[in-house]
């Protein structure tokens, strides 16, 4: 990367100033001490905030425009009392400046001193000096401040050996036990292996990756921290240490979040150190809690006395103990110097700013989570970073499936063609202390993990990844990409053949489903005409009260319903790739926080949305793929909750679900869902008249939009419009009588909304709801029995057991082939034919 102008600084100091020695420097706008903020829960930040997902402040900056002869220049003038009531102050230019880098007279050189907090060389020394962002204090284990005892805390994690601080962080998060991806993958991952994963749905995939590479730079960061001085920022750049692509936005922030969950535990947790002095004198004076005492006292839960002749196994376990308590006050000491946190973890997608992503990086993060889109962007002006992905020490494609489908696979290819290293056979070179400002303790971590210093450690997970792939995965290391040469890869098989696995038999780890089915998943369908789905997904939704995310094929398709599903007083929320990152942010979180909410999603919310409570999942529009349907489904029913999926097929869309059960294997029909048929036909009479207002009300909006570009263009034209032409825009008469139409119209869906919904042969005697409408409160939670003339169940509960399927699996296969438009490994149509499925990277 080119050195930033503007970085380079004269410092003048005035000879008479003694008591008050001045100094300015100047700087970039990105060396001002940036820190960042953490984010409020909501992403809805208000009109101010457009699409920036990080915030970061700056304290004490003045900001000056100034009109120079080079033209108008912003001056930021850093003004803070230091301790000595010295003002300090520090300027930065926005503008660039040529030349040597020097500055001739610069304007404020009489007032200033050093500049605390402030190391303007760098901007990641600047950063490195800068406080961290303090976390929130989680709710911790009562085991006083000290790490954790895992082996009776978490005896399920133990045996994995963590890191002791991240046992904390699973422990504050009552994650209790590994999940079985977990369990399976840990150990190959801590040993240094590259590994294929596949396991269902909301199985927590993320963290079985996430995991071993968060150990991984802890400690290597507790140990580079102890080989210099504990309460020392670190002297270097942090440099790239993972890199974790993810197909969208959305999936990347939240694989970030989660990653952070865990290190703020882990950093609170060190900074419980920093409470009070009180705390520090007992801890000391070897008044700590039990944990301690047993590394260096008697053995306080009276297991037996060490007294220095304890058996070697509990001489190994007290040294254990010893370093974590080490580990544990390097990392308080760190905290308390303000020292940045132990390990970043950053995100990089598309629809934020481009330059508050350079910034953050330019500081040095170790974990990057990024859409290729966006990472590739970057990448091409920052050869630092591309740098840095040649060096990485893990990389992982979660989602990698999908990612081949979304049409930005040139920038996956292009980034995989950077991570490539020398060939194996090559010896490669330890990397130099220098150039990478890391301690030869990491080496050692390394070679202990069986991985030797520059080699890459590779993670591939999905839900979905074909057993042929897999096969073919194993035959490969890297072979492929080398014979290829530089021919476009167009799959998944493709994708992965340009991985540079280092093992020549990555280990596959495919604890997936038979059929894709979760296990606390409840499937089923509805057949009905198209025209018909509307009303179905409104009984749905009222009869089945829950938080729903509906998805379409089609971002029209969702506009289009929008509308009516407001008309209905249903609170829905859309979610789809032309949308701004804010919006889809915000709607996101909208639907998270309001009981049985809507999401009116696209494909883009397919794939790792991990929004825990998602009650029910609906197929408004079949899916294109089998992949597609048990990625949608993975939306409910996640980390072992009960969820439940509904398929609406309409009779054109029959061919395509019976090729996607076939494809999955499945020997049966999914349950019918059961259909109060009465019920049906009420609510379709308010779905018509909702769609009915509507397009009423599309009608006078296009009609004054058309008047009004005819118009325009007439003026822009200059010429006049004849009377007919005046005449295809509604005149100001037709317009009342529409907007009277549509009031009226609306009265009646009032009046229908409030009227009860009795079963046949109910009496209404009892029914007291008066003019509240029923669907609202109905939808808010409020389920009246008496009005449904119905008892209140939870979807799934009333479904008959499931049938044989009447064809072979094997004949529905040859059907769907016929059309030429999948790959079995894939299973997938052509790009044309897929809609929304583009990553927005
Ligand atoms: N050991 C654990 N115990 C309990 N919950 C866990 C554990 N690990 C992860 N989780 C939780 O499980 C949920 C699903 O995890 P995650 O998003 O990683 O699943 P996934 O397998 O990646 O799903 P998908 O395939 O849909 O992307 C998350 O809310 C996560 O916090």
């Amino acid at each position: 990367m080119a050195p930033r102008a503007g970085t380079k600084r004269k410092a003048k100091h005035s000879p008479s100033s003694s008591a008050k020695k001045v100094k300015t420097v100047h700087l970039t706008a990105d060396d001002l001490p940036w820190k960042s903020v953490s984010r409020p829960k909501e992403a809805d930040l208000g009109d101010g905030f457009d699409g920036l997902l990080e915030l970061e402040e700056v304290e004490d900056v003045e900001v000056v425009y100034e009109e120079t002869d080079a033209g108008r220049v912003v001056r930021f003038k850093v003004k803070e009392d230091a301790l000595s009531n010295d003002a300090v102050s520090v300027e930065a230019h926005e503008a660039e400046e040529e030349g040597d880098g020097e500055y001739d007279n610069p304007p404020d050189e009489e007032e200033v001193i050093d500049p605390l907090n402030f190391k303007p060389s760098t901007s990641a020394q600047a950063s490195a000096s800068t406080p961290p962002p303090v976390p929130s204090t989680p709710l911790l284990p009562p085991v006083g401040n000290t790490t954790l005892d895992s082996e009776t805390l978490l005896p399920d994690w133990h045996p994995f050996s963590l890191h002791p601080l991240l046992g904390r962080a699973l422990y504050a998060q009552k994650f209790s036990k590994p999940t079985p991806i977990q369990a399976q993958a840990l150990p190959l991952a801590l040993k240094g292996k590259d590994i294929v994963g596949v396991a269902e749905t909301g199985s927590g995939k993320t963290l079985a990756y996430g995991l071993p590479i968060l150990h991984h730079i802890l400690t290597e960061a507790i140990s580079r921290t102890s080989s210099t001085q504990a309460h020392d920022a670190p002297k270097s750049r942090r440099r790239l240490r993972a890199l974790i692509l993810a197909p969208t936005r959305e999936l990347a922030l939240q694989v970030s979040s989660h990653l952070n969950a865990c290190l703020e535990t882990v950093d609170s947790h060190s900074s419980e150190g920093g409470k009070g002095a009180d705390e520090e004198a007992k801890e000391d004076n070897g008044e700590e809690t039990r944990v301690v005492e047993e590394a260096g006292k008697p053995n306080a839960k009276g297991k037996g006395k060490d007294n220095g002749r304890g058996t070697g196994r509990d001489n190994q376990k007290d040294k254990g103990k010893g370093k974590q308590r080490k580990d544990l006050r390097i990392a308080q000491a760190a905290t308390r110097s303000k020292a940045p946190p132990l390990v970043s973890v950053a995100a990089l997608v598309g629809g934020m700013s481009a330059q508050k992503q350079r910034r953050v990086l330019a500081r040095g993060v170790d974990v990057l989570v990024a859409t290729p889109g966006r990472l590739w962007d970057i990448v091409q002006g920052d050869d630092l970073l591309a740098d840095e992905i040649a060096q990485l020490r893990f990389l992982v494609l979660d989602e990698a499936d999908r990612m081949v489908e979304t049409g930005h696979f040139a920038e996956m290819e292009n980034i995989l063609r950077l991570t490539l290293r020398q060939s194996k056979e090559d010896e490669i070179e330890p990397e130099s202390e220098q150039a990478t400002g890391l301690a030869t303790a990491e080496d050692a971590e390394d070679s202990k993990e069986g991985i030797r210093a520059g080699e890459l450690q590779t993670f591939v997970f999905s839900a979905t990844l074909s057993k042929e792939l897999q096969r073919n995965l194993k035959k490969k290391s890297g072979r492929l990409w080398k014979k290829k040469g530089g021919k476009p890869a167009s799959t998944l098989d493709d994708l992965l053949e340009r991985l540079d696995f280092r093992d020549p038999e990555p280990a596959v780890v495919d604890i997936s489903p038979e059929g894709g089915v979760v296990a606390t998943l409840q499937e089923s369908k509805v057949e009905c005409l198209t025209n018909d789905k509307d009303a179905y997904l409104y009984y749905f939704l009222l009869r089945y009260p829950g938080r729903t995310l509906v998805f379409l094929s089609s971002i029209d398709g969702i506009r289009r319903l929008l509308p009516v599903m407001d008309l209905l007083q249903v609170p829905a929320f859309p979610l789809h790739s032309q949308l701004e990152q804010r919006q889809r942010l915000k709607n996101l979180d909208r639907f998270k926080s309001t009981p049985n909410a809507v999401l009116l999603a696209t494909d883009v919310a397919a794939r790792g949305l991990d929004v825990p409570a998602v009650d029910h999942v609906v197929h408004y529009q079949a899916p294109r793929t089998a992949d597609a349907y048990v990625h949608r489904n993975g939306r409910t029913a996640r980390a072992m909750r009960r969820g439940f999926a509904l398929l609406m097929c309409a009779p054109d869309e029959r061919r395509v679900v019976r090729a996607l059960l076939g494809s999955l294997g499945r020997q049966d029909e999914i349950p019918d869902m059961p259909v109060e048929l009465y019920l049906l036909d009420k609510l379709k009479a308010r779905v018509q008249l909702a769609r009915q207002i509507d397009a009423a009300q599309h009608k006078v909006q296009k009609g004054k939009h058309e008047k009004n570009w005819l118009k325009e263009a007439a003026e822009a034209m200059e010429i006049e419009l004849g009377e007919s032409e005046q005449g295809s825009a509604p005149t100001k008469r037709q317009r009342k009588e529409a907007d009277a139409r549509v009031a009226g119209l609306k009265g009646k869906l009032r009046e229908l909304l409030a009227q009860p919904l009795i079963a046949p042969g109910v009496s209404t005697r009892y029914i007291t709801s008066g003019s509240v409408s029923i669907a609202d409160e109905m939808l808010t939670g409020d389920y009246h029995e008496n009005m449904v003339g119905l008892k209140k169940i939870a979807a799934g509960s009333d479904l008959a057991p499931a049938k044989k399927r009447k064809f072979k699996v094997k004949e529905e296969f040859e059907e769907w082939n016929g059309i030429g438009s999948y790959d079995i490994d894939g299973w997938r149509l052509p790009d044309n034919l897929q809609h929304d499925t583009r990553s927005d990277s």
